[in-house]
């Protein structure tokens, strides 16, 4: 694997970080979490070129890069791309934008996808789907050429897994406490919730209801509390369970990650 690393002050900059980045020749200039999502998502875009098909992710990062394409493009400065986007709601962004969109079904083959990331390790893998759209995006990263993944450097972990946070798995919705419980089953010390969002009700009344993907699923959030182990078993025997439909795990997928961080750009590649 290939590292470079950039100073922040060396990329082209939207207009809109002008001022925060003009300022980073002063020291103690401390840039946001997502200011640093937009410059990974930014610095992405540089490899774009006319003429491509272009897997578009889903998050807050991937949706900078999104935007970046649609303003080179209404500039003139992109030409004739297509979008692959990975979520109802990527394709009403390129939409909005006028990117032009197709699927996987027409073009089986994407020159180069860009999508953020929940946690990346140091041999570039990755837990997707925090945001719940790990399916699509699995299916549109594995049929792409060049997968590009943006993220600040707070989603650099040592091993998958061990932040305590969620890792998903996207379940059917048929008997999906007997699916989480044998997912529970499979890891010692790990805990499954299924994912749910609040809605409130006509009456003013707030009500749990289960998080439901673009895909008509559920999604089981996975916790544990001691290493899952060996990536590559964890991956396969998830998988294998009856009920589920995918999980964010992506193993050797990613190409190419651009982490921004206080100090730069980290651009690793294959
Ligand atoms: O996998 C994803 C959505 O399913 C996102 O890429 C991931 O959750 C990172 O999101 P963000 O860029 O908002 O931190």
């Amino acid at each position: 694997m290939a590292f470079t690393l950039l100073h922040l002050t060396s990329l082209e900059q939207p207009s809109s970080m002008e001022v925060g980045l003009s300022s980073l020749s002063t020291p103690h200039v401390i840039l946001n979490q997502d200011e640093l999502k937009k410059i990974a998502g930014y610095k992405a875009v540089e490899f774009v070129t006319s003429g491509m098909i272009v897997g578009l992710g889903t998050g807050s990062t991937a949706k900078h890069a999104v935007d970046r394409i649609g303003e080179l493009m209404r500039q003139g400065r992109l030409k004739n791309i297509v979008g692959i986007p990975t979520s109802k709601k990527t394709l009403e962004q390129a939409v909005s934008l006028g990117i032009p969109v197709s699927d996987l079904d027409s073009y089986s083959v994407v020159d180069l996808a860009i999508d953020g990331a929940d946690e990346v390790d140091p041999y570039m893998n990755l837990v997707k789907g925090r945001g719940g759209c790990l399916l699509r995006e699995k299916m549109m990263e594995c049929a792409c050429k060049k997968f590009i993944v943006v993220v600040d450097e707070s989603k650099l972990v040592t091993h998958l897994g061990r932040s305590g946070l969620a890792m998903p798995v996207e379940v059917v919705p048929f008997c999906w406490k007997f699916t989480a419980k044998r997912l529970q089953d499979l890891f010692e010390d790990c805990v499954a919730k299924l994912r749910t969002v609040v809605c409130y009700c006509q009456d003013g009344n707030k009500m749990e209801q289960p998080f439901v993907t673009d895909n008509g699923n559920y999604i089981i959030d996975l916790y544990f509390k001691k290493d899952i182990g060996d990536l590559n078993v964890a991956n396969n025997t998830i998988l294998k369970l009856a009920g589920v439909v995918d999980h964010g795990i992506f193993l050797d997928m990613a190409t190419t990650v651009i982490v921004a961080g206080k100090l730069g750009v980290t651009i690793k590649n294959k």
